[in-house]
């Protein structure tokens, strides 16, 4: 039975055995350097035999990564064509002008629906397979798509965004998911930014398709309904597609992961079969622990011993390393939303209208392609600066443009922010404070990129393999829960708030998750998949974070490997 991880234990080796061979497997060679004190040397080379890969990977993974990140690029064209499908509609549906409450509702129900859904992805994540969630949302991206195009209704089209929203929701809990366990260590922060790349390239292009046919009549159908071709090429590409070594472990079909990890790690270590014996022996260790830490469960709580779901979330909520593992994913995810980059996303052509561009729609996309355009940075960075620098570097300057924003705002006049077509283009002109505006926006853009945009989307890595759908999916219901408020609140608090005091909001949002990312954000740069447990055991392991790429850094120094 899939996700039925007695079967695993059911095989001869025993815990001591696995033990053992991890130990055995990372027993340090005999050549050392003459310089380094005996534990310090003993450590570091653990870490860089435990990190033995470099490079780039291989065309295996890459290609793996690129099929699955699909998902990602239906994420983003789906969530950014709605801006310009809106305006575009006209009286198409339900034969009337569409109203701000239609326009509301077409909008939430997508980020409202991917809320319901990603709890869902992971609870059958675990028991179909990671590829079936895969299969899954491409199918309702499919029906989605086709059924906005062909609908000629408002609740028909609400219905539309609303299957896109289950679609989303799935897709963008598992697609990190499935990379990051597939992904060697060295190149997990890397292949999984890949994905924000296609979500944040997805959004550009939606902007773009959207330009492009708004002069169309009916184009906004093709806008909707193109989303259907990405989707059913990668429901062909699935065929060609293997599950996650860690799920087939757990499912028992070990000699089928270690199949898969001889691919991942072909062309990228020196010693393939070292390298794959070890992670195999991690997976299995982390397999047999969660075992036994759910016969400690079912003996000191009173949670029913059949009940998988019940016993996880018992465990991410009171088993102390499982909970930091939580909050972190939770607090990352949060962040992203509260800071208010979605507000852009949704509503910077209003913002560009209301201060008087005669192109806010070309403005806006100055949006879409900074944000994309920085993604491109942080792939970049993400491996080699760390998650935690890339986060506490770019976060301040991310408040400070906010605040720039604020005080801007405090010299033009606005009109039309009730979201109603009530500015004129062109009815003012714009002066210095205007233009610092859309600078310190796409200050806020490019920052948000590098750090805040893709960072939290590696949370997969935090939870270890018996808890890591679940806290995927509920990190991923944060999201999309604050999201949906982002989205509703926003225009609202521009008007009641007054935009100054908006901005002010989202800069003290970026202040207080800055020093909670400082108290408790570990670096887990460059450290195997099953290692990252090890760090929460015993608190929120930053300091032990930091040393130990110090150690690493010395070591990759030593052995001439890192700049
Ligand atoms: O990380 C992504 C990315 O930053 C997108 O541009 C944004 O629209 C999403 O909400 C976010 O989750």
């Amino acid at each position: 039975m899939p996700g039925d991880v007695s079967k695993y234990s059911s095989q001869t080796e025993d815990k001591e055995e696995v033990e053992m061979s991890i130990m055995a497997s990372r027993d340090p060679d005999h050549d050392s350097a003459p310089t380094a004190p005996l534990i310090e040397r003993e450590d570091d080379q653990r870490e860089t035999r435990n990190t033995p890969q470099t490079g780039g990977g291989n065309a295996f993974i890459w290609t793996l990564t690129l099929a699955a990140c699909i998902g990602g690029l239906l994420f983003g064209y789906d969530t950014g064509v709605i801006s310009s499908t809106l305006v575009s509609i006209g009286t198409d549906l339900s034969d009337r002008h569409l109203t701000s409450l239609d326009k509301g509702l077409i909008t939430a129900s997508t980020s409202f629906f991917a809320l319901i859904a990603s709890p869902f992805a992971g609870f059958f994540a675990d028991r179909l397979g990671r590829k079936s969630i895969i299969i899954f949302s491409d199918i309702l991206f499919t029906a989605g798509a086709l059924w906005q195009a062909f609908t000629t209704s408002v609740w028909g089209m609400i219905l539309g965004r609303s299957v896109v929203g289950l679609a989303i929701g799935g897709a963008s809990m598992i697609v990190p998911l499935y990379i990051a366990e597939l992904a060697p260590g060295h190149l997990r922060g890397r292949l999984t930014t890949v994905q924000l790349l296609l979500i944040t390239g997805g959004q550009a292009v939606a902007y773009i398709i959207g330009w492009s046919f708004s002069s169309m009549p009916g184009g906004w159908r093709w806008m909707v309904g193109i989303g259907a071709i990405p989707a059913i090429t990668q429901i062909f590409m699935l065929a060609l597609m293997p599950e996650t070594p860690r799920y087939l472990a757990r499912i028992g079909q070990e000699e089928k992961a270690r199949q898969i990890l001889r691919k991942v790690y072909r062309n990228t270590t020196t010693d393939l079969t070292f390298t794959v014996d070890t992670t195999l022996a991690a997976i299995k260790k982390e397999i047999l622990e969660e075992e036994d830490a759910s016969t400690l469960l079912k003996q000191t709580t009173e949670s029913p011993s059949s009940n998988k779901f019940v016993a996880g979330l018992t465990s991410l909520l009171t088993h102390p390393p499982h909970t930091r593992a939580l909050v972190i994913a939770c607090l990352l995810q949060g962040l992203q939303q509260a800071a208010g980059f979605n507000s852009l996303m949704y509503f910077s052509a209003t913002i560009f209208q209301s201060l008087g561009f005669t192109n806010p729609t070309l403005t806006s996309l100055s949006i879409a392609l900074t944000n994309f355009a920085f993604t491109v940075v942080a792939f970049y960075l993400i491996d080699r600066l760390g998650r935690r620098r890339s986060l506490l570097y770019t976060i301040p300057i991310m408040a400070v443009s906010l605040l720039l924003a604020a005080v801007m705002f405090r010299f033009v006049d606005l009109r039309g922010t009730e979201g109603a077509p009530a500015a004129q283009a062109g009815s003012v002109q714009p002066g210095l404070p205007h233009y610092l505006i859309v600078v310190a926006l796409l200050l806020y853009v490019s920052s948000y990129a590098t750090g805040l945009g893709p960072v939290p989307w590696q949370q997969s890595e935090l939870f270890p393999l018996s808890v890591r759908s679940l806290g995927s999916s509920l990190s991923t219901a944060t999201n999309w829960g604050l999201n949906t408020i982002v989205g509703l609140t926003f225009l609202p608090m521009m008007q009641g708030l007054t935009p100054t005091w908006t901005f002010v909001v989202y800069a003290a949002v970026c202040a207080v998750g800055w020093l909670a990312i400082w108290w408790c954000y570990p670096e887990t740069m460059g450290m195997e998949i099953e290692e990252i447990g090890g760090l929460l055991q015993d608190g929120w392991g930053v300091k032990e974070s930091m040393e130990r790429l110090k150690r690493l850094k010395r070591a990759e120094r030593r052995s001439g490997i890192g700049g």
